[in-house]
């Protein structure tokens, strides 16, 4: 390597507790720079057909191992995580370009609590048993792990929603073909360092990296992978769909969103407006939770506007490491063009750019600037049918319009393809309540924003996805049912 040229940090795949080089490599950029840093494998079918043999040759004596055993093995690995926090933190906002502190004190603290969640709810899981005494008969279920369960994870929350499908899938006693985004590799590289230790066999996680339409498209194909669970955009989800179908596998689709805020005239606003700014502009807005249609009452419109506006000012943006950064760089150059286009064509149509793109003008280092950074930017003046109302943005943009009544923001809410979440802002309990059973979203948060209880079904209507995620729904998709009837 030439003098002043920086060693660039090579991934291997992790096949069978062994890792191993692959024949083509990806570059990987930090977007805090812009930087190639690191280079992924850039896997294909050879490397599939090796990791399904290892997860086949792993899975009679993991899937017979009691759930208590395993139960076990899930929260040495959480004990692992949590004690190289702060290393894995570091990567996962190189690798991202989120903030350190959102990496510390949202990521890798979520990805410890998946292991250490389905280490718990795995030992609390009961079957159903019915009576027929007029036959003499009796009927229970019994539930077992499918097989070889695919993997695939998008690049906003890295280890946080890889580890969100691996946990509940080997706890359940399936073994495991992981593929990340290929954007977002690192930390779950580094996790493959701490699986010998945490007493996972080989063979029971195996972790592939490479681009979609080679390495995913190989694992989704396989006609020995029966299940799928995969989050990310809904033109992704469609092509699984159509590739899994020859083989009938079960499939678990997690995918975007168009989240509304609904902010009723008897509103907190103190809460809610910082609650709106984050829920907006966390983690670059890129978290398929966040919101980015606010629709706001008539007569609080102005007022909230005006604060709205200010709060989203003072969020600023910064190099990952900066401690008083709220956001930190998009994940890549491409994605950063694409979130500025949706603010162009907002402009052309004849919206008004309250802040942010445009607008303001960015401070950075100079050794960031060619960093992939965006202000967080608040569009007015914009109809429900322009791209911007309708579309994932999938960045720092949000919409802000007035309602009159509660009849029509539902309507209007209800109005796109996907249907994630949403949040209701009212101090009207009885309104709360008829709001969120009206809303089409597989999750409401009322007077608050991501508050995860794990125990229960996550997951989105309409576009957003099909199926759920949480103790029991991660349960029932990651095993097969079976009633097995005794005469007696
Ligand atoms: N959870 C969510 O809702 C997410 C939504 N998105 C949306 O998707 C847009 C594009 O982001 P991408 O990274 O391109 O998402 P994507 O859906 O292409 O990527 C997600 C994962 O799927 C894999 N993948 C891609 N094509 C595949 C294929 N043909 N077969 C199997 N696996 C495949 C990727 O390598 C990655 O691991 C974003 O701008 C955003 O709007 C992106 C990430 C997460
Ligand atoms: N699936 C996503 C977020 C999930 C968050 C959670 O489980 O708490 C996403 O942003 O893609």
């Amino acid at each position: 390597m030439a003098a002043g040229r920086k060693e660039l940090l090579m991934l291997e795949n992790f096949i069978g507790g062994k890792f191993l080089p692959c024949s083509s490599y990806i570059d990987s950029y930090d977007p805090s720079t812009g930087e190639v840093y690191c280079k992924v494998p850039n896997s294909g079918k050879e490397e599939i057909e090796a990791a399904v043999e290892a997860a086949r040759e792993a899975f009679p004596a993991w899937s017979s191992q009691s759930p208590q055993e395993r139960s076990v093995v899930l929260n040495r690995l959480a004990d692992l995580l949590e004690q190289s926090l702060e290393e894995l933190a570091q990567a996962e906002s190189k690798d991202q370009g989120k903030t350190l502190t959102l990496a510390r004190t949202m990521d890798i603290p979520r990805a410890a609590q998946n292991f250490r969640f389905f280490a718990s709810s795995i030992v609390h899981h009961t079957s159903e048993c019915t009576q027929m005494d007029h036959l003499s008969c009796m009927h229970y279920t019994v539930r077992t792990p499918v097989g070889i369960a695919g993997l695939i994870s998008p690049w906003n929350l890295p280890l946080y929603l890889l580890t969100w499908k691996i946990a509940p899938a080997i706890a359940a006693g399936n073994t495991v073909i992981a593929k990340p985004s290929e954007l977002t590799s690192v930390t779950a590289w580094m996790l493959c360092k701490l699986l010998d230790k945490a007493g996972v066999p080989p063979g029971v996680i195996n972790i592939v990296f490479g681009t979609g339409p080679r390495v995913g498209e190989a694992l989704v194909s396989h006609p020995e992978v029966p299940v799928i669970s995969f989050t990310g955009s809904q033109p992704t989800a469609e092509r699984i769909t159509q590739l899994s179908a020859p083989h009938c596998k079960k499939l678990s689709l997690e995918l975007g969103g168009k989240n509304p805020a609904i902010i009723f005239e008897d509103a907190n606003l103190e809460e809610c407006i910082p609650a709106t700014v984050r829920s907006s502009f966390a983690n670059q807005g890129e978290i398929c939770l966040c919101t980015s249609r606010i629709f706001v009452q008539r007569r609080i419109y102005n007022e909230f506007l005006k604060r709205f506006v200010e709060a989203t000012r003072k969020w600023k943006v910064g190099m990952p490491s900066d401690p008083s950064a709220s956001m930190g760089a998009l994940i890549s150059k491409a994605h950063l063009e694409k979130v500025r286009s949706y603010v162009m064509k907002a402009r052309a149509e004849g919206a008004q750019i309250l802040c942010g793109e445009g607008v303001d003008q960015l401070s950075l280092p100079v050794r960031n600037q060619a960093g992939y950074f965006m202000l967080p930017t608040v569009i007015t003046d914009v109809k429900d049918e322009s791209c911007c109302m309708k579309e994932e943005i999938f960045g720092p943009v949000t919409c802000v319009v007035p309602f009159d009544s509660e009849e029509e923001v539902i309507k209007r809410a209800n109005s796109v393809k996907y249907g994630l979440a949403a949040t209701v802002w009212s101090s009207n309990v009885g309104r709360i309540h008829r709001v969120a059973k009206k809303l089409q979203a597989g999750l409401v948060w009322t007077n608050c924003w991501l508050i995860r209880e794990l125990n229960l079904p996550f997951g989105g209507m309409k576009s957003s996805g099909i199926g759920r995620e949480g103790a029991k729904d991660s349960y029932d998709f990651f095993t097969e049912v079976k009633t097995i009837t005794v005469k007696h």
